[in-house]
């Protein structure tokens, strides 16, 4: 802006000039690009690079005329390159670049640095995590072009902070997260996880054969399942994993992984406003492609619902709440799409990520799985599958979903960044409005400051050591692990998307022994999209462990 007032009054003083030649708009060009390159360089000589530099450049400006209390303290950061500043740590996996440059420059508690125009802070400690996510200023998110071209700025997780996002948590809180519904959704989890058993054995009599013999990439059954269980809670669909084709929820699960993937990308545009219009990265022509499906698919399904509800219909599913709401909670049907995809969008990938790297984990460490598996033979017994009653009488399962979350949160960033909303003080720093927080939750886990031996795979922690951490709320309580964020923005479907876990994980590990498959070793490496996902899908090999 600033630059482009600049430029403004060169050429105003140029046009009056009689002398006005080609020569000298050479000239003029060469010295606005001085002008803009110096000014550059000078923004991004600042800690923390360019856009925290433009701001404090302005901002002392204005101090001279008002007088300020703010600490004025500078938080460190990298400069990152003139300009563009610190994409570079947004590469992936951003959580571990951002650790490392942290760690790096003594700036773990807080760290600043530049994405284009926009400032932002992340933090590694578990703190200063606390006085972001539980602080009102952050209780909204960044703008970012693809919610908003996907519509999540009218469902609760990028819809701006007041009373339409109170509305809908409340409304979902009611219907859809209460531990009434989740206890009423039970023979539902139950019935798929026998449809995943069943999956299981055929793909493993069937499915990809090496010299090892046959092994499954378990990986599309857990997203299927994922994504069945997330649509007999919203639309009240039910479907067979096992059948070889099924149109609807295979074009389902098309839009949730097109929308998974615009949604976890960097958008360099969100960041240089100035590249808005080329959109280079083609995110806004494939939101533009995606949001008519998205519309024409659940628009059928919200038309059904109204078609059946004129009949006799006596079970209610979330469209169902959705259509019966009245006065000022009454949604339009733009709203209610927007909702309703949401609802799928989060509750798939979150759920399956999870089980595939809590499953690896039971491979790689066999004396861990025996254990969750000796507990179950305790519990349950061999004769009959495992019950959602099962599960209080549990210990050591989840103490293993526990030691999993901290060593591999499917969200390292805790997948939404937080915006200020108002100038404040984060750790004894002044932290303009308009400033994107993150928190690093995976550097947090695996702070030797914080967890003894943090690298160690050792559920053990969260079982027998000590009575505090048996009873470790993973829920946002205790920032040391918070994997489903905390505060107002906290995740709200952690209750429902943990009780599916363990009962899942649980129903896997009692019914077959898993063991690597020789030919494709467990990989560890991450890969992060919208949510820390392994790179390698995890190829196993299963042998039924219950008897029949
Ligand atoms: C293992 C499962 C899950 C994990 C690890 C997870 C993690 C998260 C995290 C880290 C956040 C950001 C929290 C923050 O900013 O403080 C979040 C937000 C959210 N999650 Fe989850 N989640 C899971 C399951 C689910 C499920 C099953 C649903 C819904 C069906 C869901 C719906 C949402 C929504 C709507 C938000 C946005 C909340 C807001 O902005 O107010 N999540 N989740």
């Amino acid at each position: 802006m600033e630059t482009q007032i600049e430029s403004f009054w060169i050429l105003a003083l140029a046009s009056k000039c009689s002398t006005f030649s080609s020569q000298n708009t050479l000239l003029i060009i060469f010295l606005i690009c001085v002008i803009w390159f110096s000014i550059s360089l000078l923004y991004w000589a600042h800690p923390g690079g360019p856009a925290w530099g433009r701001y404090r450049c302005k901002n002392r400006a204005q101090k001279k005329t008002t007088s300020s209390n703010t600490p004025n303290a500078i938080i460190p950061g990298p400069r990152g390159f003139p300009v563009i500043g610190s994409f570079n740590l947004m590469a992936n996996p951003a959580h571990r670049r951002l650790a490392t440059e942290a760690d790096r420059l003594g700036a773990k508690r807080l760290m600043a640095y530049s994405l284009g125009e926009t400032r932002v802070i992340v933090t590694c400690n578990p703190d200063v995590a606390k006085e972001i996510l539980n602080s009102s200023v952050f209780a909204d998110r960044p703008v970012k072009e693809s919610a908003y071209s996907l519509m999540f700025n009218r469902a609760i997780g990028f819809a701006p902070y007041g009373v339409y996002w109170r509305t809908l948590r409340r409304i979902a809180a009611t219907h859809l997260f209460s531990p009434k519904q989740i206890s009423a959704s039970e023979g539902q989890r139950y019935g798929i996880a026998s449809q995943m058993v069943s999956e299981i054995s055929r793909r493993m009599s069937t499915g990809l054969r090496n010299d090892d013999g046959f092994c499954v990439v378990v990986r599309d059954v857990l997203k299927r399942a994922s994504l069945h269980n997330m649509m007999g809670s919203v639309f009240g669909s039910e479907y067979e994993l096992g059948s070889a084709f099924n149109a609807e929820s295979d074009e389902l699960g098309q839009l949730v992984d097109e929308g998974y993937e615009l949604l976890g990308k960097l958008n360099w545009s969100d960041h240089l406003p100035w590249l808005g219009s080329l959109d280079l990265q083609r995110i806004r022509f494939r939101c533009s492609q995606l949001v008519p499906r998205v519309n024409r698919f659940v628009t059928r399904i919200i038309q059904e619902h109204r078609t059946k509800s004129l009949g006799t219909k006596t079970t209610h599913d979330f469209v169902d709440v959705l259509l019966s709401l009245h006065g000022p909670d009454k949604l339009s049907d733009h709203d209610m799409i927007a909702v309703l995809w949401e609802m799928i969008f989060r509750g798939t990938d979150t759920v399956a990520v999870l089980i595939e790297w809590i499953l690896a984990r039971m491979v790689l460490h066999p004396e861990v799985q025996s254990k969750v598996q000796d507990e179950l033979d305790q519990v349950v017994g061999r004769s009959r599958p495992l019950t959602q009653s099962d599960i209080p009488s549990l210990v050591y399962l989840p103490a293993v979903v526990k030691e999993v979350l901290r060593l591999h949160p499917p969200g390292p960033l805790l997948s939404w960044a937080r915006l200020a909303t108002m100038d404040t003080v984060v750790d004894g720093f002044h932290v303009p409005a308009g400033t994107t927080a993150m928190v690093n939750m995976w550097a947090i886990t695996r702070d030797p400051q914080v967890w003894s031996e943090p690298l160690e795979f050792d559920p053990e922690r969260f079982a027998t050591r000590r009575e505090a951490d048996v009873d470790f709320s993973v829920m946002g309580s205790d920032l040391r692990l918070a994997p489903f964020g905390s505060g107002r923005r906290t995740c709200p479907g952690k209750a429902l998307g943990l009780t599916t876990v363990i009962f899942w994980v649980g129903a896997l590990l009692h019914e077959f022994k898993w063991v690597g498959s020789g030919h494709d070793p467990v990989d560890l490496s991450e890969v992060l999209r919208l949510s820390c996902e392994m790179a390698k899908p995890l190829a196993v090999k299963v042998c039924p462990r219950r008897i029949a």
